[in-house]
């Protein structure tokens, strides 16, 4: 299967609504899916999920209410201020966006986006239920991905859990803790699958590849590293998916530092500490001061420049973060484009075609028949889909080799049935 290995691919099949209602049911026809739909069933997914983890009090409502530039989210300094989730969706600004918009004449444009969850603090013992610890932890098991937030500021006014300002502590206070909630649910898991419950060979296979990645990743957890240390096949990735281990989620450590170090955060001793602990730990690093993003949130426009300016900055740091998030994570956007609108779709680097085109909607990755492609360079030299077609740069994912090749087989192994009968010979199924 021909693997999506970079950005900026428009699969021209996925334009408008209707086209990919015909699509669908073209791929129904083809790829074996009986059952119906209508534009009324679709769900589109629309964004990734980050959460917003750390420990309680270090600026996480704060944050999320600066990023989320309508975030209603209570943000105040006493421990455990957040208890439900607060969610909210952000656009990634995309300059390629109104280029394509213009070429199609669309008639609007939808940005890629990234929803931010804004999540309980997390405090030691979480694993063990202390602080509500496993409701929080079992929030932060439903995203994509982590951005923790480390409290690089001092202020006695701030109350911090563990009574001092310690981002080293801090981080491994919540590793440990995400560590400690793995361990709990594959050593559970590997006493399940010891029950060998797998019904067929595929499914033993299936079993056999989710045990011993699970053996490894335990052994890793135990050393103190994360699942994302661990090398595993695509099919070893796939066999143990469904346990959302919290390790394995790719991880943004937030400096958040004082206003008075927005200028030069580099000259922050506790920013150091944190920047070696990320790359330690296989993660990025965003430096930003969540308290100023947040005041800058409430002034009017014009007055955000003089008080970035008196700060030593020129810009905000949101849309450094936003990028951040969406790159750092490895998220990839492919466009659609046509009359109706032309919209960004956001993906994880490495998917196939197929699991891109389910991100619009799971049934086209289920029955997913064929895209047409084309880099944004070449789309934007050539002016319009038919012409880049004509300069030959449009490539094609399909099945439809594989479909040909099992259709061959099929008839062919047809024949040979026919011809066994008619000459009354003993048959061996090719097929059993
Ligand atoms: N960079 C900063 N400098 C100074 N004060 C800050 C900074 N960031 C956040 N604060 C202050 O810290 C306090 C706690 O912030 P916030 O409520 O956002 O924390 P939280 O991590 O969401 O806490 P909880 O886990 O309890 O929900 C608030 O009073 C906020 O104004
Ligand atoms: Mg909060």
């Amino acid at each position: 299967m021909a693997r999506i290995a970079c950005s900026h691919l428009m699969p021209s099949l996925l334009h408008p609504l209707k086209q990919q209602r015909n699509h669908y049911k073209l791929m129904g026809v083809v790829g074996g899916l009986s059952r119906g739909f209508s534009a009324s069933s679709m769900k589109i997914s629309m964004s990734l999920r980050a959460g917003i983890v750390g420990l309680p009090n270090v600026g996480k409502s704060t944050l999320f209410n600066a990023v989320v530039e309508n975030g209603k989210a209570q943000a105040a300094n006493f421990p455990f201020c957040t208890i439900e989730p607060n969610v909210g969706i952000v656009a990634v600004p995309d300059k390629r966006l109104n280029v394509l918009s213009d070429l199609s004449k669309s008639q609007r444009v939808v940005p890629a986006s990234i929803e931010f969850v804004d999540i309980a603090g997390l405090v030691k013992g979480a694993s063990q239920g202390e602080g509500l610890g496993n409701k929080f932890l079992s929030h932060i098991r439903e995203v994509d991905s982590i951005l923790q937030v480390v409290r690089c500021f001092e202020d006695n006014d701030i109350v911090h859990v563990n009574g001092k300002v310690d981002p080293k502590s801090d981080i491994d206070v919540i590793n440990l803790e995400l560590v400690f909630s793995d361990l709990d649910q594959i050593e559970k898991r590997i006493e399940k699958l010891k029950k060998g419950k797998g019904k067929d060979s595929q499914s033993k296979v299936k079993e056999e590849a989710e045990r011993s990645a699970l053996e490894r990743i335990k052994e890793a957890l135990m050393d103190g590293k994360p699942a994302r240390s661990v090398s595993l096949t695509d099919f070893e990735k796939d066999a143990i998916k469904h346990l959302c281990l919290l390790t394995m989620k790719p991880v943004i450590f937030v400096a958040n530092v004082a206003e008075s170090d927005v200028a030069d955060p580099g000259s922050n001793p506790y920013v150091n500490q944190v920047m070696n602990l990320a790359s330690e730990l296989q993660s990025g690093l965003v430096t930003i001061s969540a308290q100023v993003e947040s005041e800058l949130t409430e002034l009017p426009a014009d007055e955000r420049t003089e008080f970035l300016k008196s700060l030593g900055v020129s810009e905000s740091g949101l849309g450094n973060l936003i990028r951040a998030t969406y790159n750092l994570l490895g998220l990839r956007t492919y466009f659609t484009s046509g009359e109706k609108e032309t919209k960004a779709w956001t993906i994880l680097a490495g998917m196939t075609a197929p699991q891109a085109a389910g991100v619009i909607h799971s049934d086209f990755e289920k029955g997913f028949i064929r895209a047409e492609t084309v880099s944004y360079d070449d789309f934007v030299a050539a002016g319009s889909l038919a012409a880049a077609r004509e300069k030959g740069v449009v490539s094609l994912w399909s099945y439809k080799i594989f479909w040909t090749v099992c259709r061959k087989l099929y008839l062919y192994y047809q024949s040979i049935v026919c011809l066994m009968k008619i000459v009354n010979l003993p048959f061996i199924g090719l097929f059993s």
